[in-house]
């Protein structure tokens, strides 16, 4: 059976090409498949190393709600070194503390959480996770350059001042800003500023980036500019990237594999593996798995809403 599959031609170049369904290599031919739940598969799957993040059984209380109820509990995981992976479902189902507990800033109460082989807190002295919040939360008395070299200046003192610097301007100019390094954050738009946290972020040179809304506070045409930045970044470092939004489109255009969360407790309910080809672009929108997928998606975020599905 011959079928069309989006991917990249023998001569690199992408676009459609007809496979032999029958003879090609399972691993080669996914791509034309449908959005799977509760499995990894696929080609850009396959690109993917080992598990980079792993959590097992994990709970997590805050402190004065200890005696109460998990505020995220039973959460299993497992991301791969290299993938884009998301974290969507409704307000409050634990997203943010999940990342904080990936981060190091949370404990859990339960389970174990393993970050490159490491404890979290572990991994965040060696500084192997970045992150960036919906704030771009930039120093407004320092430029660009100053504010993405700043982190780096604070968390190791052995790395001299101009080597920081020219890793932030690297940076910088990585994530689009190389005109602005002499801004200051006042003299930049949201986006702009958003670009600056980015490259602030890079600038640590860390294995996973973990991104908490990161655009939820841009238009949606700078939202869906920034969506290309971090394939760009993706493409062009490889890093593990861990992303929380409320944007189905966001989620299926960036993501390798998208976990959705349920409220009471906060638990993974469903894992989604996208079955789209990277690289992705803008026209990854058109391509009709695109919309199954993200159908798909939408129904599983409206029963971890606790709402019956409406009938099609
Ligand atoms: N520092 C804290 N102390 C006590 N409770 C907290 C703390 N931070 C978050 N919570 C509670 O934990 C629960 C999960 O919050 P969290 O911010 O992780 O959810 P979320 O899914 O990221 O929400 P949103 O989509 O609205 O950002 C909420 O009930 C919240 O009130």
């Amino acid at each position: 059976m011959i079928e069309r599959v989006m991917g990249r031609n023998e001569n690199g170049s992408e676009g459609i090409r007809q496979v032999n369904a029958a003879s090609e290599p399972a691993a080669n031919r996914t791509l034309s498949g449908n959005p799977t739940e509760n499995a990894t598969t696929g080609r850009q799957a396959e690109k993917t190393g080992p598990a980079m993040i792993t959590a097992q059984n994990i709970a997590i209380s805050y402190p004065g709600v200890k005696n109460g109820p998990a505020v995220i509990q039973d959460i299993n995981l497992s991301i791969r070194d290299g993938s884009i992976v998301s974290l969507i479902g409704p307000s409050g189902c634990g997203k943010s503390t999940l990342l904080k507990a990936i981060a190091g800033l949370v404990p859990p109460a339960k389970g174990r959480m393993d970050i490159a082989g490491v404890t979290p807190q572990e991994a965040a002295q060696r500084r192997l996770v970045g992150l960036v919040f919906q704030e771009a939360n930039l120093l407004p008395w320092k430029t660009a350059l100053d504010n993405a070299a700043f982190l780096l200046q604070v968390s190791d003192k052995s790395i001299p001042a101009n080597e920081a610097r020219e890793r932030a301007a690297e940076n910088l100019r990585l994530v689009g800003l190389g005109e602005a390094l002499t801004k200051l954050p006042s003299q930049l738009s949201g986006g702009m500023r958003q670009r600056a946290s980015i490259a602030r972020a890079l600038t640590l040179n860390p294995q996973i980036l973990l991104m908490d809304e990161p655009f939820g506070a841009l238009d949606a045409i700078t939202r869906e500019e920034m969506s290309y930045l971090i394939l760009d970044i993706w493409e062009r470092t490889g890093k593990t990237i861990v992303l929380v939004t409320h944007s189905i489109d966001e989620a299926v255009l960036l993501s390798h594999e998208v976990h959705v969360m349920g409220v009471k407790p906060g638990r993974i309910v469903c894992s989604i593996t996208v079955p789209l080809a990277f690289p992705r672009n803008s026209q990854s929108f058109a391509d009709p798995r695109f919309r199954e997928t993200e159908i798909l998606l939408r129904d599983r975020l409206i029963e971890s809403h606790g709402r019956p599905r409406q009938a099609s």
